[in-house]
């Protein structure tokens, strides 16, 4: 198991990229820096997500560059070639717990009830993917667990926006969520990343 160094108290949110045009990838990495979020998961649900993190990591250093979505064993050793610094999954298993501790890499596995917390407890991580955070229950259940189950803590990811994200960044048991609000479809599409530096701008100044 890796969840150190800390993936959690780096930035209140990590944006979560799916990225169509790899062309879109190096300025999406430089819009979030310049809004004061140094931290991008790409999620490996499109063709170009491996390139994507490749050329973010060799063009755009001063980000930390994740990979999201790792769902197969055999993409965490992927992601680590291509240069990511940390992997999420959605969900665990102990093949994929063990594929991505094989990497060397810091990792949030999945989870969204308490038997997979208690789970992923027992196998010695104590940073944790909430998801689907809002299906699963969201910001009441975190804090339900937060007594019965306090060395667990959080990155509730799925259905957070600016509406709700307070709600989860006032838990104790909550580092920082994820979320793909600062990276809307359209704006990447119209290359406006002025408007993602300003939604990272408003998420870097979120407290926790
Ligand atoms: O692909 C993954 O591994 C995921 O975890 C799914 C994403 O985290 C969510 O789709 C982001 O959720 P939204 O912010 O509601 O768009």
């Amino acid at each position: 198991m890796t969840n150190s160094p800390s993936l959690l108290d780096r930035v209140p949110v990590i944006p979560v990229v799916v990225v169509d045009d790899l062309g879109d990838a190096v300025p999406v990495a430089r819009a979030l820096v310049a809004g004061g979020i140094p931290m991008i998961e790409l999620t490996l649900r499109t063709p170009c997500a491996l390139d994507a993190i490749k050329a973010i990591a060799t063009e755009v250093p001063e980000i930390c560059v994740g990979a999201g979505t790792i769902v197969e064993p055999v993409q965490a050793a992927q992601a680590a070639d291509a240069g990511a610094q940390f992997l999420v999954s959605p969900g665990s298993t102990e093949t994929l717990l063990k594929a991505m501790t094989d990497t060397g890499l810091p990792h949030l596995p999945g989870a969204a009830t308490v038997s997979e917390v208690l789970f992923l407890l027992e196998h010695g991580y104590r940073e944790l993917k909430f998801f689907p955070a809002e299906a699963s229950g969201g910001a009441k259940f975190l804090g339900s667990i937060h007594s019965p189950v306090p060395a667990a803590r959080f990155c509730p990811t799925g259905g957070i926006s600016t509406s709700n994200v307070g709600d989860y960044l006032s838990l104790p048991n909550v580092g920082c969520v994820g979320g793909s609000w600062l990276t809307p479809a359209d704006a990447v599409k119209q290359q406006d990343w002025d408007r993602i530096s300003g939604l990272a701008r408003e998420a870097a100044a979120l407290a926790r």
